[in-house]
């Protein structure tokens, strides 16, 4: 049995009347370790309102509430972490701005340099992809599995992987040592559901 995760990212556009709802079942389900907020595109009082309105659903749930790009509303917002890529804030401002407790993630594609960098100035975790077609975004580069396994073999942080990944291509990325599988069109456009795909994704992990 795998110690790797469900790490849920959210669409690319909710709607406040509904989606709160169908985090919280999505949630219940079964195992996420944390929920992504990733708003692309909008302004900063859309996304506070969407911090506000879906932080308490994962806090309450013991599950970690990570905001994209953003560290200054994700610190005054409440979040427990950051996530930022090569273009967003550095890793080391975001750290300043978030706190020592806090969560940071780093986007490092399918960088070893990148990822080695992250972890040595500090970073909660890295992520590498896009493994697989995403139609979420056009991704800066095509990651393979093994960088998974070098990884693990190397550090003790934890990657996490990212891109395309779906129930069905998923089992190669646990079996490559990814501690999470960051998802969000895999859970959301999943053919029977997002509470379907949450169950489905938990058995996978487990290897069933
Ligand atoms: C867990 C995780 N990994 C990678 C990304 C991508 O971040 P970035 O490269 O900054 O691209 P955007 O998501 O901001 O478009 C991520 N968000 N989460
Ligand atoms: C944010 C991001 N970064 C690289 S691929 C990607 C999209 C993730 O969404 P999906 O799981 O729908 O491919
Ligand atoms: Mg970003």
């Amino acid at each position: 049995m795998s110690d790797c995760r469900l790490y849920l990212i959210t669409p690319p556009r909710i709607d406040l009347a509904t989606f709160p709802a169908q985090l919280a079942s999505a949630l219940d389900a079964g195992d996420v370790a944390c929920v992504q907020l990733r708003l692309k595109m909008v302004g900063d009082d859309d996304i506070r309102r969407a911090i506000d309105a879906l932080r308490p659903i994962a806090q309450d749930r013991d599950v970690a509430f990570i905001l994209n790009d953003r560290p200054d509303l994700a610190a005054t917002g409440g979040c427990d972490g950051v996530h930022v890529g090569q273009e967003d804030t550095p890793y080391t401002q975001a750290r300043k701005i978030m706190g020592r407790d806090a969560i940071v993630g780093v986007t490092c594609h399918d960088s070893r340099h990148l990822a080695m960098v992250a972890g040595e100035d500090g970073a909660d975790y890295v992520a590498f992809g896009a493994f697989f077609d995403t139609a979420t975004k056009e991704p800066k580069a095509r990651a393979e599995p093994e960088i998974l396994s070098w990884w693990q073999e190397m550090m003790e942080i934890p990657c996490v992987a990212i891109g395309g990944i779906t129930v069905d291509n998923c089992a190669a990325l646990v079996k490559a040592g990814a501690d999470f599988l960051a998802v969000s069109g895999g859970v959301w456009n999943h053919a029977d559901g997002p509470v379907a795909a949450v169950k489905a994704f938990n058995q996978r992990i487990a290897g069933r």
